[in-house]
C-alpha cells in the first residue's frame, strides 16, 4: 500500500500565485515537494486553511495529491500574522477529517511555526509522528525586522515547543541550521538540511536576445533584474540606492526591471511598496532607470531571468531565497547579500557575488565589475547552470525529503540508517545514470548511427560480425551476437552471421592455459575474420590487452572495427574505425548505457535487413511475373507459329 502523508501549509497553499506579498517560497516549497513525492508514490495530502469559496473543500489536484482545506475561521483571506487564533479549530478541522479517513497518515510534514503547533497537537492525540520546516524563525525575524515584524510574541514559545516534540527538524541551510541550535537550543541529531530547489523543465536558459524580443525589452540596454516578493524586508531600496550611486559616482547607467506584485499591472494602489519605491528612484535621481513590470505567472520567469545581465537579491535576511537558485538555473549571474540561505546558494567569485545587506555602494561597484566583463558573465554563467543543476533540483531535494520520511515512518534508529543510506545509494544510481543516458543522447547518436550503417554494409555484402569483450562486456558480446542470430524485435527474418569471441569454452580455456590469455580473441579474429568483416570490441576503459591485440589482427585482415568503449577510450580507441565512447568514468553506468546502445543498433541493424528482404523478395515476385509472361508469350508466338505452318502445310 502507498504511505499517505499528510503536508500541513497552514496559509502558504500550492496553487495559490506567487508574488503576492502572501505568496512566496513556501507555496513553492509545498508545491513541488508534493509534486515530486507524488511522482516517487507517496499519496500526499496537503491541509491548508480554506480562504476562498470558489474552491471546493477537497480538490484532487494532481494525480496523488489531494489539497484539503481547512475549516478555520471566515472563508476569506486573512493575512498570516493574524491566523494564530484560529489554529485551534484548524487542529479541530483536520483531526475530524483525519477520523474520517480511517487514520491513514503515517507521518505529518508540517510547514510553518503554526502548522508546526498543529501537527504537535495531532501527535499529541493520535501518535503520528510529525516534520517541520519552519521556513522562518521567528526569533531570527525579530532579529531582522524588530518593530516590523507584526507576528505575536506567542511565536516563540511555540516554536520552542514544536522544535522540543517534532521527530525531525528540517533546516534549509547552513545558516538555519545553526540559528535553530543557537537560538532554540535544537538538538542537532534532529536537524536535517534539505535545501529548497528549482524545476530544470520549468526554470531553463533562454538565449536573451531572444528572451528580450519576446518581453519587448531593449537588446543591447544593461539589465539588472528584480524578482519576488514586494516587500521591504526583500531590500529592493538597496538596488535603486545602487542605481543612483552607480550614475553619479560612477557615470554608469542600467536598467532595474522589478517583477512582483500584487497584480499584473504595476499598480501603487493595489501595490503600496511600488509607488514607494518608485518615490525613491526620483529621489535617488534614477527614477527613468526603474521599469515596474508588475505579476507574472511561473511559467514566463524564465523568460526574465534569461533576458537580463545580472539578478540582485539583497535582503536583509533571508531563510532561504529560491530566487536566486532560478536565476542562476537560467545562466544569470546573481549579486546577493551575504545572509541566510544566500550565502550558502550563491558561490562569492563563481556564480556571482556576495555583498554585505545594507551596503548600496558596494553592490553598485560589483554590478559594475560584472556588467563590464563579458568574460566574467560567461564564467559565472556557465558555473551557475551546473553549480545549481548538481546541488538544488526539487527531485534532489525531494529524496532527501523522502529518505527522512522512510527513517521516521520506520521508528527503528538502528534500520535507519542502513535504510536511509540504501536508499541514497538506489537514488544517486538512478540519478546518475539518468545523467549518463542524457548525457550519451547528444554525445553518441551519430557514432551509433554510423556504426549500424557500417554493420549493416558487411552483413549485405556477405560479412560477419565477431563481437569481444571481457566480464561484463563479456556477457554483452554474447547478447549482442545472439540478438542478430537470432531475432531481436522481427521475428521471421533470417538468422544473421555473428559471433562471440567469448562463448567458446573449450578453446578460450585452452589457449589461456597453454599460451596466453592476450591473444585469446586475436587468435580466433586471425581464424575467422575476412576481408569487410566487422569487429566489435566491448570494453568500459579500453585498457584490456586481449581487446588490443584483437583489434589489431583485424586490422590486418582488413576488417572495420568498431569500439564500443567508455571513460577516455583508451588504447583500443586509437584502432578502430568508428568508436562510441560512453561518456562517463563509472563502470557500471558505462555498462547500462552500452546495454542500451546494443539494443538500439540490434534494432537498427534488423530494420535495414528486413527492408532489403522485402525488397529481394518483390524483386523476385516481379521476375516471376514476367518470366511467366514471356514464357506465355512464347507459347503463344509457337502456337501460331505451328498453326501458321500447319497452315502452310495444308
Ligand atoms: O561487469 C563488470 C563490472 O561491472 C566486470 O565484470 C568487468 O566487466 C570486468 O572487470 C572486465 O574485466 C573489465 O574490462 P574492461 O571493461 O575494462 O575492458
Ligand atoms: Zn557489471
Amino acid at each position: 500500500m502507498k504511505k499517505r502523508i499528510a503536508l500541513i501549509s497552514e496559509h502558504a497553499s500550492p496553487i495559490a500565485a506567487i508574488g503576492g506579498t502572501d505568496t512566496g517560497g513556501q507555496n513553492i516549497a509545498v508545491a513541488e515537494l508534493a509534486r515530486h513525492l507524488a511522482a516517487l508514490g507517496y499519496e500526499i495530502d496537503v491541509f491548508t486553511r480554506w480562504d476562498d469559496r470558489r474552491v471546493p473543500k477537497i480538490l484532487n489536484w494532481r494525480d496523488g495529491i489531494r489539497i484539503v482545506h481547512v475549516e478555520a475561521g471566515p472563508v476569506t483571506f486573512i493575512p498570516k500574522e493574524k491566523l494564530l487564533p484560529y489554529m485551534p479549530a484548524f487542529t479541530r478541522d483536520i483531526l475530524r477529517f483525519i477520523k474520517s479517513e480511517n487514520n491513514r497518515y503515517k507521518l505529518v510534514h508540517a510547514h510553518f511555526f503554526m502548522s508546526g503547533l498543529v501537527a504537535a497537537d495531532i501527535k499529541r492525540k493520535l501518535g503520528i509522528p510529525f516534520i517541520v520546516t519552519f521556513h522562518a524563525l521567528a526569533k531570527v525575524r525579530r532579529l531582522h525586522q524588530g518593530g516590523n515584524d507584526w507576528f505575536p510574541d506567542e511565536g516563540f514559545a511555540i516554536e520552542e515547543r514544536v522544535i522540543t516534540e517534532a521527530d525531525q527538524i528540517v533546516a534549509l541551510c547552513p545558516q538555519d541550521r545553526d540559528d535553530l541550535i543557537n537560538l532554540y537550543e535544537a538538538d542537532p541529531g534532529k536537524i536535517t538540511v534539505i535545501p529548497n530547489g528549482f524545476r530544470p523543465d520549468e526554470i531553463y536558459p533562454l538565449d536573451k536576445l531572444f528572451a528580450r524580443m519576446a518581453l519587448k525589452l531593449d537588446p543591447k540596454e544593461k539589465i539588472i533584474l528584480q524578482l519576488g516578493r514586494m516587500v521591504r524586508r526583500k531590500g529592493v531600496d538597496n538596488v535603486i540606492k545602487a542605481l543612483g550611486y552607480m550614475r553619479r559616482e560612477h557615470n554608469f547607467e542600467a536598467r532595474l526591471l522589478i517583477v512582483g506584485g500584487e497584480s499584473d499591472e504595476p499598480d501603487p494602489k493595489t501595490t503600496p511598496e511600488i509607488g514607494r519605491l518608485q518615490k525613491l528612484a526620483e529621489a535617488e535621481g534614477a527614477g527613468d532607470l526603474v521599469t515596474f513590470v508588475g505579476r507574472r505567472p511561473r511559467d514566463m520567469l524564465h523568460y526574465y531571468y534569461s533576458a537580463c545581465d545580472v539578478f540582485t537579491t539583497t535582503p536583509w535576511y533571508e531563510p532561504f531565497g529560491i530566487t536566486p537558485l532560478e536565476a542562476m538555473a537560467c545562466g544569470t549571474p546573481v549579486i546577493g547579500s551575504n545572509v541566510g540561505g544566500i550565502k550558502s546558494t550563491v558561490m562569492d567569485g563563481r556564480t556571482g557575488f556576495l555583498v554585505p545587506p545594507n551596503d548600496p555602494a558596494s553592490l553598485g561597484r560589483r554590478i559594475i565589475e560584472l556588467l563590464s566583463s563579458n568574460k566574467l558573465m560567461t564564467y559565472f554563467k556557465e558555473n551557475a547552470i551546473r553549480h545549481v543543476n548538481q546541488n538544488y533540483t526539487w527531485m534532489k531535494a525531494t529524496h532527501l525529503t523522502a529518505n527522512m520520511y522512510e527513517r521516521i515512518a520506520t521508528q527503528s534508529p538502528l534500520r535507519a540508517d542502513e535504510e536511509e543510506d540504501s536508499l541514497s545509494y538506489i537514488d544517486d544510481s538512478f540519478g546518475s545514470l539518468i545523467e549518463t543516458i542524457e548525457k550519451s543522447r547528444r554525445k553518441i547518436r551519430l557514432a551509433i548511427l554510423d556504426s549500424a550503417q557500417a554493420v549493416y554494409r558487411s552483413l549485405a555484402r556477405g560479412g560477419k560480425v565477431l563481437v569481444c569483450g571481457n566480464g561484463g562486456s563479456a556477457a554483452e558480446a554474447q547478447h549482442f551476437a545472439a540478438e542478430l542470430m537470432g531475432r531481436f524485435e522481427a521475428s521471421g527474418r533470417r538468422g544473421l552471421p555473428a559471433m562471440a569471441l567469448t562463448a567458446d569454452t573449450a578453446f578460450v580455456t585452452a589457449w589461456s592455459n597453454d599460451y596466453t590469455f592476450d591473444d585469446v580473441f586475436a587468435r580466433q579474429v586471425e581464424a575467422h575474420g575476412q576481408p569487410g568483416d566487422v569487429l566489435v570490441v566491448i570494453s568500459s576503459s579500453g585498457q584490456s590487452v586481449n581487446l588490443v591485440k584483437a583489434l589489431r589482427t583485424a586490422r590486418r585482415h582488413e576488417m572495420f572495427c568498431i569500439g564500443l568503449l567508455g571513460k577516455e577510450g583508451g588504447p583500443a580507441s586509437e584502432l578502430t574505425d568508428i568508436n562510441i565512447i560512453v561518456p562517463s568514468n563509472e563502470t557500471s553506468r558505462i555498462q547500462e548505457v552500452q546495454l542500451l546502445v546494443l539494443h538500439v543498433l540490434s534494432h537498427l541493424i534488423e530494420q535495414q535487413i528486413v527492408v532489403d528482404d522485402l525488397n529481394t523478395v518483390q524483386i523476385t515476385e516481379e521476375w516471376s511475373i514476367k518470366h511467366f509472361q514471356v514464357q506465355e508469350m512464347a507459347k503463344n508466338v509457337n502456337k501460331r507459329k505451328i498453326k501458321h505452318e500447319s497452315t502452310k502445310c495444308d
